[in-house]
């Protein structure tokens, strides 16, 4: 990955996010490795001038409110790291995201919005992807309705893309263009100008400092032993019970309520890289790859999942993940010393759970067998526990890195291309041809019986 090499085999590309923040240490040959301080100076540039004000919207009013339109990668980080790092937030300058293709979507968000105050930021890597561009042009049409005059979407509307013909045919000016490459995979692209609408919110500096504090793990990735590794560590832990425990998924649980997008987002890097059963040499695999991600932030999941988790009958590894501090010590730290009570008990009960003979102790003689055994805890259920001083954009791009290069050892170690994604692809094709079907029933052909009944119960109810 570091040297370059096209280790995404089946597109033919390099894995570089590593080179969007490498800052001239690693030497890294690619085409466009050279650009990324160039486009970065962009991100600076711009963020500075929105959150200054200078930058000025077609009424000659400042922004207060940017709204990233995109999806998968270009969505998820982006509102991941925004939601991480919203105490180091402008909280005069709002961020919304819309990704889905669902109208509701854009409609609600809009709704929130003063045209002559909102910047749209236009993220795709592709510029191809339906549900981006179809939201991008209602959200122009949305604008246009209140400023007419087409010279004004300049203001109001920018691009993050590797596909300068899409955006410009778009009407977005090159200008107004933040560049990147095709070795930036979707799901490791907030790093590179998907990460705009990070940078405007958290500013420029806090942008660098989690670019800097990714590298740090880049750093000790690439140079410390495999038995002092963190990214190996968890990777070999996670290979542990997955491949020989049969554990099927594998649960995220931060006690940070900032992380509360942590598993969501992970749900994309880890699924979406290790979610295949064709290793790289086309050998169909006869073991398991990648897990189940999942989770929740906080006690909230105590109060609903975590039964299964301690008494249910599957293996579920999880990873607790909080910060010694917290950026909200509200009555002297009150609720974080209860939260951390909470988050240094759990892996403790689910290691040792509570025997037979404790609860016999407990409950007393005159206690039914059935009770006493619907109160054992087995134990014996693996945790990894993660902590850190205080959440800061540094902190949090360490982290990140973390389980990139987790992801990355895991897809090595079970021989697969961990950078494509060619299984959302069936879905998107056969939704294309259903779309041009869709407006009479005559023309429903080709589907089986449960999918034309289905577009038939929908060609009669709808109302349009
Ligand atoms: O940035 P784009 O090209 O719009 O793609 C969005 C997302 O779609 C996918 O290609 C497939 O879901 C993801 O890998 C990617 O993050």
């Amino acid at each position: 990955m570091f040297a370059g090499e096209h280790i995404n085999t089946s597109e033919d590309r390099a894995v570089l996010h590593v080179a969007l923040r490498n800052f001239d240490d690693f030497k890294i040959q690619e085409a466009g490795a050279d650009e990324v301080s160039g486009v970065l100076d962009h991100i600076k540039e711009f963020s500075e001038a929105i959150r200054n004000g200078t930058w000025k919207g077609y009424t000659g009013k400042t922004i207060n409110t940017i709204v990233n339109i995109g999806i998968g990668g270009s969505d998820l980080g982006p509102v991941m790291v925004t939601e991480a790092l919203k105490s180091y937030s402008k909280r005069d300058l709002t961020a919304h995201f819309v990704s889905n293709i669902d109208g509701t979507h854009i409609a609600e968000i809009v709704r929130e919005c003063d045209p002559e105050r909102t910047l749209f930021i236009i993220a795709s890597k592709t510029f191809t992807t339906q549900e981006t561009i179809t939201n991008a042009e209602s959200a122009r049409e949305w604008f246009l309705s209140s400023a007419k005059d087409k010279s004004h979407v300049a203001k109001h509307f920018v691009a993050l893309s590797t596909n300068t013909k899409a955006v410009t045919a778009f009407g977005i000016d090159e200008a107004n263009m933040f560049q990147f490459w095709d070795w930036v995979g979707g799901r490791y692209s907030l790093w590179s100008a998907i990460g705009l609408s990070i940078a405007l919110s958290i500013g420029y500096d806090n942008f660098q400092q989690l670019l800097q504090g990714a590298h740090g793990m880049d750093k000790h990735f690439k140079e410390t032993p495999l038995e002092n590794n963190l990214p190996v560590l968890l990777a070999v832990i996670g290979i542990w019970y997955n491949d020989f425990y049969g554990a099927q998924t594998h649960a995220l649980l931060p006690y940070d309520q900032y992380l509360h997008k942590f598993a969501d987002y992970f749900q994309q890097g880890d699924m979406e890289s290790n979610g295949k059963f064709i290793t790289k040499n086309g050998q169909r695999v006869d073991y398991q790859t990648g897990p189940i991600i999942w989770g929740a932030a906080g006690t909230n999941g105590q109060h609903s999942f975590y039964q299964l988790v301690h008494q249910g009958t599957k293996l579920i590894p999880a990873d607790f993940i909080a910060p010694a501090t917290s950026l909200n010590p509200i009555g002297g730290s009150k609720h974080h010393r209860i939260l951390l009570s909470n988050y240094f008990a759990q892996p403790e009960a689910l290691a040792f759970g509570k025997t037979e003979e404790e609860v016999r102790k407990e409950v007393g003689s005159n206690a039914t067998e059935a009770l006493v055994k619907s109160k054992v805890f087995e134990g014996n259920r693996p945790s990894n526990s993660i902590m850190f001083p205080l959440m800061t954009p540094r902190t949090l791009g360490a982290l990140i890195a973390l389980y990139e290069h987790k992801i990355f050892t895991q897809g090595v170690i079970w021989g697969i291309n961990s950078f494509d994604q060619m299984g959302v692809e069936l879905g998107k094709v056969l939704a294309k041809n259903i779309l041009s079907q869709l407006d009479k029933p005559a023309d429903v052909k080709g589907h089986d019986s449960s999918t034309t009944g289905l577009i038939h119960y929908y060609q009669k109810y709808r109302k349009e």
